[in-house]
C-alpha cells in the first residue's frame, strides 16, 4: 500500500524495434482498467491530451515537451540541427494550443524549443538534438516528482493529526510525472499518520475525482468517501472538513488560481464554513505574466461531455475551469515552501533560484 503502489503516469520507454515511444496510463479507461499506450508521433500526443487520455497540469506540461521529443526523434527528416529546430517552431503552436488554460503545456514546449536552440547553437547534429531533448524530458519527469515530494512535505506541515480534507478533480499522481500535488500533500501527511479521511469530490462533468483520485486513493490505501459535488455543502456544514486541499492549472502574479470547475464554488464555501482553503501546485504552473485571474483562457468542451442527451434547442455551456480569487485562497503550497497568494511572484523567484 501506499503511494509506491501507484502507476506512473507518463514516461519514456523504447517501442519494439527501438523507436522512442512515451508511455502514458490512458486516463479514460480508468477505473475500470489500467491500460499503457506507447505514443510515438507529436500528433499522437497532441490526441491524447485533448481527448484527456493523459491530463493534469504538470503531466500535460511534460506531455508537450515529449510532443516535440517525439517529433525529433521519430519524425523528422531534417538533416541539420538548424532545420530541425525551424520545424519544431512550427509545430509548438499546434502542440501548446491543444488545451488552453494549463499554463504548463505552454512551458513544457517553450522548454523543449529552448533546449534544442540551445543545442543547436552547439553545432550538434540534429540527431543528438533529438537525443538531448528525450534526455530533458526525462529531467522534467524527475524534475516534477521531486518538486512533488516538496509539496507534499511543506503541505503535510499545514495539517493536524486526524485531518479530514476534502479535495476535488484530480491533482494526484496521475495528473503529474508521479506523486500529485495536492494529492502529494495527501499521501505526505498520510505517512505521518495526520490523514483520517479524504473527501473525493466526483467532478462533473468528466467525473475526474469518481474515475481518478477514487482510484489512487483506495489503490495507495488512504481512506477515501467519494461524494457528489453537491454534498460538499452539507458535508462541510456537518463539520466534517478540516481542510480543503486542490492543484491548479494557472496562477497569477496576484494570486488568483485557475483550477477544475467547482474549485471557486468549493473555497467560498470553505470561506464561509471558516475552513482552509489550500492551493497546491508546482512553479511550472505560475504564470507571473498575467497579473489577474480574468486574463486567463478557460477551455470549454464539447457539450458532450454534460450529457449524452441534450434536448432539441437547448445549448450547453461546458467550461472545464474556473477561477477563484486569491482572497479566497488561504496559501499556495510550492516546492519552495507556503506562500500567501499576495506573495506569489516570490515563489515564483524562490523556484526559479
Ligand atoms: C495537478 S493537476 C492540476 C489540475 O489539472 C486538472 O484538470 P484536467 O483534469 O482537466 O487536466 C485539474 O484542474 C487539476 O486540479
Amino acid at each position: 500500500m501506499g503511494v509506491e503502489n501507484l502507476p506512473r503516469s507518463i514516461a519514456l520507454a523504447r517501442a519494439d524495434g527501438g523507436a522512442l515511444a512515451v508511455r502514458i496510463v490512458d486516463q479514460r479507461r480508468l477505473p475500470e482498467s489500467l491500460v499503457y499506450r506507447d505514443v510515438m508521433t507529436c500528433e499522437e500526443m497532441i490526441e491524447a491530451i485533448q481527448t484527456l487520455a493523459v491530463r493534469g497540469a504538470p503531466a500535460i506540461g511534460v506531455s508537450g515537451a515529449a510532443a516535440l521529443a517525439l517529433y525529433a526523434a521519430n519524425e523528422s527528416e531534417a538533416t541539420s540541427s538548424a532545420c530541425l529546430v525551424s520545424e519544431l517552431e512550427t509545430i509548438a503552436s499546434s502542440v501548446s494550443s491543444a488545451r488552453p488554460t494549463a499554463v504548463n503545456l505552454a512551458w513544457g514546449v517553450e522548454r523543449a524549443l529552448s533546449c534544442a536552440r540551445e543545442a543547436a547553437c552547439e553545432s550538434v547534429s540534429a540527431r543528438d538534438v533529438a537525443k538531448l531533448l528525450a534526455g530533458d524530458v526525462q529531467a522534467m519527469i524527475e524534475e516534477d516528482e521531486a518538486a512533488n515530494r516538496a509539496i507534499g512535505m511543506y503541505g503535510a506541515a499545514l495539517l493536524g493529526r486526524g485531518s479530514r480534507v476534502l479535495t476535488h478533480c484530480n491533482a494526484g499522481s496521475l495528473a503529474t510525472a508521479f506523486y500529485g500535488t495536492a494529492l502529494g500533500v495527501v499521501y505526505s501527511a498520510f505517512e505521518q499518520g495526520k490523514i483520517e479521511r479524504v473527501y473525493a469530490d466526483e467532478t462533473r462533468p468528466v467525473g475526474q475525482g469518481a474515475r481518478l483520485t477514487a482510484w489512487e486513493l483506495g489503490r495507495a490505501g488512504v481512506p477515501c468517501t467519494l461524494i457528489c459535488d453537491s454534498m460538499a455543502a452539507s458535508v462541510m456544514a456537518a463539520g466534517k472538513i478540516d481542510a480543503v486541499i486542490v492543484g491548479a492549472d494557472r496562477i497569477c502574479a496576484n494570486g488568483d488560481t485557475a483550477n477544475k470547475i467547482g474549485t471557486y464554488g468549493l473555497a467560498v464555501l470553505a470561506r464561509h464554513h471558516g475552513i482552509p482553503f489550500y492551493v497546491a501546485a508546482p512553479a511550472s504552473t505560475l504564470d507571473m505574466a498575467l497579473s489577474c485571474g480574468a486574463e486567463i483562457p478557460i477551455e470549454e468542451r464539447d457539450p458532450s461531455e454534460v450529457s449524452p442527451c441534450i434536448p432539441e434547442g437547448v445549448s450547453v455551456y461546458n467550461p472545464a475551469f474556473d477561477v477563484t480569487p486569491a482572497e479566497l485562497i488561504s496559501s499556495i503550497v510550492t516546492e519552495r515552501g507556503v506562500f500567501a497568494p499576495s506573495s506569489i511572484m516570490e515563489a515564483d523567484r524562490a523556484c526559479s533560484e
